[in-house]
């Protein structure tokens, strides 16, 4: 009989890539996100978008004010690139000591994209501040060309756009965000030290037919979407792979319900209820349990030039089911393995 590891403890893991919203959704998102994370990555893609410095540290004590008592909770905030960033924005970024990133959204890519950049070109003089400053650029690597099926927009990111990028500014430090494909780890895995990527532990556990075999399953409906299961395989070698590139990013994106369940459902998988219990069982069926603590807690700080957390957490094999809700807002959401059962438990 093989040993089966019942509990773990690991460093206090970070995520690098989450949504929290805002107004009446906040309290909620904050109070799934402070449950053990010491610290997340907050992504900007609001109504408006923050692309600000003011508006991102708005943002921030939105945040830090309804953080639950005794959480130590840390956000990181970055700001929305848009055609019109300028420069000088950077450095009030880069100062505020809160900012540590910008986003780039090509404009229509995914939920609340819209005043994304339209052409990277538009924001080469926004990146050499950000490469001189130190703040990394995060990217959402999908084209958004109507002629190009929406299976192949990463892979034609990875072709056409990004290796201008990375080829233009050699030091900017870069995180392909929520990658899907074999092409994206292997862009990555050859491209320099200041080149890394999230990894959701949606796009480890699941793959196209998960969502769209024995009827259309729109939880599963996110962007990038699910590929197919052999790209699915390679990220999951990836991610427990030991190889310091890739990191820990739930990419955890509410959405309503009824947004959801709908003619024209909107994109975003919600994981934050369970991020670091998820990743512990892809790992587990990868074999690579000992891997996962790197993953969740070392890699992603070490790539930001940030301390890794100083304490630790304790998973256990403790089987839970999933409400079939969350509240959001004085709404719901469907939240990843709503009514289903997860092996492991955070202490
Ligand atoms: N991933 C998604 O499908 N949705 C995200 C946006 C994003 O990260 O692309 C969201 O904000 O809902
Ligand atoms: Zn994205
Ligand atoms: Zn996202």
């Amino acid at each position: 009989m093989t040993s089966q590891k019942t509990t773990l403890t690991i460093t206090r893991p970070d995520d690098w890539h989450l949504h929290l919203r805002d107004g009446e959704q906040l309290k909620d998102t904050v109070a799934d996100a402070s449950r053990y994370l010491g610290r997340a990555l907050v992504m900007p893609n609001l109504l408006p978008p923050a692309t600000t410095t003011e508006l991102a540290l708005d943002y921030y004590h939105k945040i830090t004010a309804v953080r639950p008592q005794g959480s130590q909770f840390e956000p990181l905030m970055s700001l929305y690139l848009t055609d019109k960033t300028d420069p000088e924005e950077i450095r009030r970024a880069k100062a505020s000591g809160k900012i540590v990133a910008c986003k780039l959204y090509p404009a229509g890519a995914t939920t609340n994209s819209d005043s994304g950049v339209t052409d990277v070109k538009n924001i080469y003089s926004v990146l050499e501040v950000m490469q001189e400053t130190g703040i990394l650029l995060l990217v959402h690597g999908e084209v958004t060309d109507p002629s190009i099926d929406i299976f192949d927009r990463e892979k034609v990111f990875l072709e056409t756009i990004l290796p201008d990028v990375v080829r233009d500014f050699p030091t900017l430090k870069i995180v392909l965000e929520h990658i899907t494909t074999k092409h994206a780890v292997k862009f990555v895995e050859q491209a320099g030290d200041n080149v890394a990527a999230t990894i959701t532990v949606h796009h480890l556990l699941f793959n196209r037919n998960h969502m769209l075999v024995g009827g259309i399953r729109p939880h599963f409906y996110c962007l990038p979407i699910l590929k197919r299961n052999t790209h699915q395989q390679a990220l999951v070698r990836a991610a427990t792979s030991g190889n310091k590139k890739f990191f820990m990013g739930t990419d955890s994106a509410p959405h309503f319900q009824q947004n959801k369940e709908t003619a024209c459902g909107c994109a975003g998988a919600y994981t934050s209820h369970a991020a670091v219990e998820l990743y512990a069982e892809a790992f587990e069926d990868a074999g690579a349990l000992d891997k996962l603590e790197a993953f969740t807690s070392h890699y992603g700080p070490d790539f930001y030039g940030q301390p890794r957390n100083s304490d630790t957490i304790t998973l256990v094999k403790e089987p839970w089911t999933v409400p079939d809700t969350l509240p959001l807002g004085g709404n719901k959401l469907v939240p990843i393995r709503a009514g289903e059962v997860i092996s492991w438990a955070v202490k």
